[in-house]
């Protein structure tokens, strides 16, 4: 019997679209995937300037950021003038705190803080529904009126508000080391964040204090994750931290030297964001993506620990101040664009986030009965 010929016949004009390949006696083909479309790995910004007299130096490390964060909304931060002595004693007291018996670190469990910071043990939290949970502990703190580490008086030349009359965080009391420790990184990398806040708004061609006044004591997170091994042979569907993009402005995450982060960029490729020494990850959060209206994505990332070691993380979240009403800035709004989010009260989204992301928590049980929409932050601090 006479080969049939296929008709489809090799065309020059799309050798760009497609790969002709035979396939048994048949001329077949296969349509090549689009041109990667997005970034395939996290860029590094050098911002040992940042302090530089000349506007113009500080002008280019604001442009490389806005390249970094249009384009992939990760990039390392190097020369970020933490000393190295402190990001030591801080990995050291993090592996310190999270070999603690459980009952030390349970003294500070966040279900008894009604602010929804503390101790949470392995599998508390799952982001990724297929899971039996998140493979971490993990311990929050963050911005506390009260707390004279914080300052509150010298950062805003006013007596600490009134109506707040008890700790926003929760420390356990058989670990003093812990508090100390902690905080004596949080007042090296909030001041850093604060430097990056006016980098910022010198990226969008904004007078460098632009914004100022909206991180006059901003609400700020940080929390020390600790990640055990995830079974490499396990269920796929295993992570440490399931797929999310974060709920702040911006964040500075201090990882050790295991590799498990990773980045979906803009075609659905995982890009690895491994360690590079002496660096930070500084990455978008939704707060900036709704102020750019999309121009710098919150991009998505996860924590897969497949290595076999122990890893510790520190991010940091850095939101601007719970009163500020935020909407899409004019310069990120193109002709005949609209803006994709409406203005919201930083502080009410906030509570509207974190709430129904701890169901179980005593807070969110308090108010499960109260509508949404009359949720205000406010009632974290009660
Ligand atoms: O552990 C890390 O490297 C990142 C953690 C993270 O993405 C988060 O806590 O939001
Ligand atoms: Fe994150």
């Amino acid at each position: 019997m006479a080969e049939v010929i296929n008709p489809v016949i090799p065309n020059r004009a799309d050798d760009d679209k497609y790969v002709y390949f035979h396939s048994g006696s048949k001329v077949t083909y296969r349509k090549i995937a689009e041109k990667p479309t997005s970034f395939t790995s996290i860029p590094t910004i050098d911002i040992a300037d940042i302090d530089s007299e000349s506007l113009e130096v500080r002008k280019q490390i604001a442009s490389r950021i806005y390249d970094a964060c249009h384009n992939v909304g990760f990039f390392y931060v190097k020369n970020h003038g933490i000393p190295k002595h402190i990001v030591d004693s801080t990995f050291e007291i993090l592996k310190r705190f999270f070999s603690l018996d459980l009952e030390t670190k349970l003294d500070a469990h966040v279900q008894k803080n009604p602010a929804i910071r503390g101790y949470e043990p392995m599998l508390e939290t799952r982001l990724d529904p297929r899971t039996k949970g998140d493979i971490k502990e993990a311990f929050t703190m963050g911005d506390c009126v009260m707390e004279p580490e914080q300052d509150y008086t010298g950062k805003t030349g006013l007596p600490p508000p009134p109506n707040i009359t008890k700790p926003q965080n929760i420390w356990p009391r058989n670990a003093p080391f812990w508090r100390e420790g902690l905080y004596q990184y949080y007042n090296q990398v909030l001041p850093l964040a604060m430097k990056l806040v006016r980098i910022f708004a010198l990226a969008f061609h904004l007078p460098e204090t632009e914004f100022d006044q909206m991180f006059k004591f901003p609400i700020t997170g940080m929390r020390a994750l600790y990640y055990p091994p995830t079974p490499a042979d396990g269920d796929s569907h295993n992570v440490g931290l399931g797929a999310h993009s974060d709920f702040s402005w911006i964040t500075l995450v201090l990882q050790d030297a295991v590799p498990a982060l990773e980045v979906l960029n803009q075609d659905g490729v995982w890009i690895d964001a491994p360690p590079q020494p002496n660096t930070l990850v500084c990455n978008v959060g939704q707060y900036l993506e709704r102020q750019t209206n999309g121009k710098f994505p919150a991009t998505v990332h996860r924590v897969r620990n497949k290595t076999g070691l122990e890893r510790y993380s520190l991010p940091f979240f850095l939101t601007m101040d719970p009163d500020v009403d935020l909407g899409v800035m004019d310069c990120c709004i193109e002709d005949g664009e609209e803006p994709k989010f409406e203005k919201i009260n930083v502080g009410d989204l906030y509570i509207r986030r974190v709430l129904p992301a701890r169901d179980k928590h005593p807070t969110s049980i308090r108010y499960k009965d109260v509508p949404q929409d009359q949720w205000k932050y406010d009632l974290l601090l009660s």
